[in-house]
């Protein structure tokens, strides 16, 4: 099947105040197929935000391309770019973020398909409400009369509204408790099926991550350094920071792990050779000189490391 999005070499610099440049995304490539569900994994500052924003053009990539639906969009006007806005959409953790607080909900769904012509608007404020499942009368509650995860359900609703074929959902779930954490999981992956949609979850919480995702990409420093089929980068991590990453999850089985050693580098001056390399437990004195890309094992796994877990034959870990 041909990609829906297709990012190549995406790489974002910011020009901070004092003149020196921060690297937030560092030449990643991926690509969506329609109806995939890919989750960005990483901690705190990897990048991961700005790549969701960059790969639905809310900001402009420094260099790399863009295509989605075949179409290159790197460089598209605004004004071509506001026709495309309906097919791909963003949903923000914070559900208040883009609601307006003195508007009710069903006026909140009417105002994307009222700029964008759509006809039957009440019809279709009705459905999108019975798909995000909330009740017919709560197009006249305001966003603060609802639940945070009835809030995010309205902010679903309206990400959908225009017939998305991409959504892109920063932490979507992180501000709910686990228990409405689950609900909304479920609700994207009833989507997902029911509509076709591909999205793509921004998380640093690898259980979301494990219910959410068909595949993984792990960040880290504005770059991947492993992606691939969710369940298969869970069971059998090939990055050592993907290791680190699952073993810091706290489990009922095992003592608290000790957390991933030293803090992670400034992006604005990146580590020589494998980002990784000062805080990584197998590290050789290759890893600090060369940079290791991103390359596909046989497995469909692909993996920046010059030494990874798992074996090119993808038949458990290497020594
Ligand atoms: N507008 C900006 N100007 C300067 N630096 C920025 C800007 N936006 C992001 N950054 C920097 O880029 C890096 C990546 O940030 P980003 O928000 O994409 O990471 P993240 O993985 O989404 O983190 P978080 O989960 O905390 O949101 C960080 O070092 C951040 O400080």
């Amino acid at each position: 099947m041909s990609a829906l999005l297709e990012a190549k070499d995406l790489e974002r610099r910011y020009r901070l105040r004092d003149g020196r440049e921060l690297q937030a995304v560092a030449g990643v490539s991926l690509t969506i197929a329609p109806g995939e569900a890919l989750a960005l994994v990483g901690e705190s500052g990897c990048g991961k935000s700005t790549l969701g924003r960059l790969l639905l053009r809310l900001d402009d990539p420094t260099s790399g391309t863009l295509r989605f639906d075949g179409e290159e969009i790197t460089t598209l006007s605004e004004r071509r770019l506001r026709a495309l806005r309906p097919r791909m959409q963003m949903v923000f953790q914070d559900s208040y973020a883009s609601l307006n607080p003195r508007r009710t909900a069903g006026d909140a769904l009417a105002e994307p398909l009222r700029i964008h012509r759509r006809p039957g608007v009440a019809a279709r404020v009705r459905e999108l409400l019975g798909l995000v499942g909330l009740p017919e009368a709560a197009a006249a509650k305001f966003p603060h009369e609802f639940s945070g995860g009835q809030r995010q359900r309205l902010n679903i609703a309206r990400a959908i509204a225009l017939g998305p074929a991409l959504i892109v959902a920063d932490e979507p779930v992180s501000a709910l408790d686990v228990s409405v954490q689950a609900q909304i999981i479920n609700l994207f992956r009833d989507l997902q099926a029911r509509l076709g949609l591909a999205c793509v979850f921004i998380s640093h919480d690898l259980a979301v991550v494990r219910q959410m995702a068909d595949r993984i990409a792990v960040m880290y420093l504005g770059a991947i350094v492993e992606e691939g089929e969710g369940m298969a980068v869970l069971a059998a991590p090939a990055h050592p920071y993907t290791r680190a990453l699952l073993d810091a999850v706290p489990r009922a089985d095992r003592p608290l792990p000790p957390p991933l050693s030293g803090e992670v580098p400034s992006p604005i001056s990146p580590p020589s050779g494998c980002r990784f390399h000062p805080r990584c437990p197998i590290a050789r004195d290759r890893c600090g000189i060369e940079t290791p890309a991103l390359r596909m094992t046989g497995t469909g796994r692909a993996v920046a490391c010059h030494f990874p877990l798992v074996s090119e034959a993808g038949s458990g870990f290497s020594s």
